[in-house]
Order: structure tokens, then C-alpha cells, then sequence
């Protein structure tokens, strides 16, 4: 069921540890076949030395139910769930605990938009939510990460997700989205480096720097997503 799915959601999950996203086994990244309403997510806790296609493991979007696959779904599955209910324009999530990212979420801050190489990607200051409360994290297994799921919903109220494609869960890390899992684990390699680049920012200004002036801001992003869209091959040159 879903081969070719479950192989683009292996190559995906093999870009953490390429792109120094991961360290052990902390992340996870899924994809979504919306016609059949099923989701593809990796295994919890399989080191990514050894993840193969067949090891990706399928859940019904709905009920949360495995459909397929022989070992246990990440941790994070109920997570995804929710945002893939929550915003259906998404086809690829991906969660780590990249450092940087990781560091303004236990920081409880968002990562300012500094500059072009953030605007290219992100509308904005990609957000943090607020803490969650006792009774989101107790309670039965899935349930926190369903919780986990509604905090970032709530904070997105709102906001269109493809504007801005990421977000840090206080005291957690960085969850990402695009049309596809290859585009979700794209967000979040520039996810790191934007937050890697604003904590030198804030550093250097003595937490001072206000955000990039919102005509970069526009012509950056605009100039690559949206209608009036120009960079790359999409549309010829006049
Ligand atoms: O957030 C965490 C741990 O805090 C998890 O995402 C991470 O360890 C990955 O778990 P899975 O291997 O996907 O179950």
C-alpha cells in the first residue's frame, strides 16, 4: 500500500541526518495521500542508519488506527494528525530537535524575521506557541501529542500555514509543513539556519534588532510564492 509515498517519506526522514537536522533518533517526518485519507509516517525510535521504506508505517487520518506496517508509529504521530486535519493545503510534516530552533522554542521566543534568507521562506516571525498546561500534557498515550497538535493550531488562528511553514512548541522544538515531505524538510533546514542567523542577530544588538522593514519582507516572499510569483523556471522571462 502507498510504495511510492512510503519511499518519499524514507528519503525524507534520511535528510535529518544529512542536513544535521537530528541527532539519534529525535525526529520524524510524514506524508499525506489525501484521496485515500492516509498518512505515512516513520517508525518510533529506528535509527536512521538502518530505516527502510518498508519500515514507514501507515495511519488511517481519522481514527488515528495503524493500517499497515509491522513496527510502532512515532511518538509524534497524533501531532501530525491534528495539523493534517487542521490545514488541509499540507502534504509533508516533519518535527525535530534541531539546535537552534530548539533553542528559541525552550526559550518560549519566535525567530524574528532579520532578513532575505528568512523572507524567502517565511511571511513573518515563525511563532512559538505558549506553554501547554498540566492537563494537555497528562493523560493517556496520544493524547499530549494531540494536545501538542491543538497548541499549534491555536497559535496559527488565524494565519494562513503556507504563509508561514513552521512553528516552535514552547519548551519543544520545531515542527514544519509544505506541499510535500521533501518541501516540509526544505522549511526546516532554513528553519535552523534563520534561527541560527537571528540568535547572532539579537546577540550582536544586544537583543535590540527590530524586524526587517516589511517592503523586504514583501518583495522577498512575494517574489517567490503567490500569484505574482518570478523566482526560479516557473514562468518564462518577457
Ligand atoms: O519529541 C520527541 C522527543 O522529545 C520525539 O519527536 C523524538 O524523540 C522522535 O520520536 P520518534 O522516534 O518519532 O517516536
Amino acid at each position: 500500500m502507498l510504495e511510492s509515498l512510503k519511499k518519499t517519506v524514507c528519503e525524507a526522514n534520511l535528510m535529518l541526518p544529512k542536513y544535521q537536522l537530528v541527532t539519534f533518533t529525535w525526529g520524524n517526518v510524514s506524508g499525506i495521500d489525501r484521496e485515500k485519507a492516509l498518512v505515512v509516517i516513520k517508525p518510533s525510535g529506528v535509527e536512521y542508519e538502518s530505516m527502510k521504506p518498508e519500515d514507514m508505517v501507515v495511519v488511517d487520518l481519522e481514527t488515528g488506527k495503524k493500517v499497515e506496517g509491522s513496527l510502532n508509529y512515532s511518538t509524534d504521530t497524533a501531532t501530525h494528525l491534528a495539523l493534517y486535519r487542521a490545514f488541509p493545503e499540507i502534504g509533508g510534516i516533519i518535527h525535530t530537535h534541531s539546535r537552534w530552533a530548539t533553542i528559541f522554542a525552550q526559550s518560549g521566543r519566535g525567530i524574528p524575521a532579520f532578513g532575505t534568507t528568512h523572507a524567502d521562506y517565511f511571511y513573518g516571525e515563525i511563532p512559538c506557541t505558549r506553554r501547554m498546561t498540566r492537563d494537555e500534557i497528562e493523560g493517556d498515550p496520544g493524547y499530549y501529542e494531540q494536545e501538542t497538535g491543538s497548541v499549534i493550531i491555536e497559535r496559527f488562528r488565524g494565519m494562513n500555514p503556507m504563509d508561514i511553514p513552521g512553528v516552535l512548541v514552547h519548551s519543544h522544538g520545531p515542527f514544519a509543513w509544505g506541499k510535500d515531505p521533501m518541501e516540509a524538510v526544505h522549511h526546516a533546514v532554513v528553519m535552523e539556519e534563520v534561527a541560527f542567523m537571528a540568535w547572532h542577530n539579537l546577540s550582536l544588538s544586544g537583543n535590540a534588532l527590530p524586524p526587517m522593514q516589511s517592503e523586504l519582507l514583501d518583495k522577498h516572499f512575494l517574489r517567490k510564492h503567490g500569484k505574482n510569483a518570478y523566482y526560479g523556471q516557473g514562468k518564462k522571462d518577457k
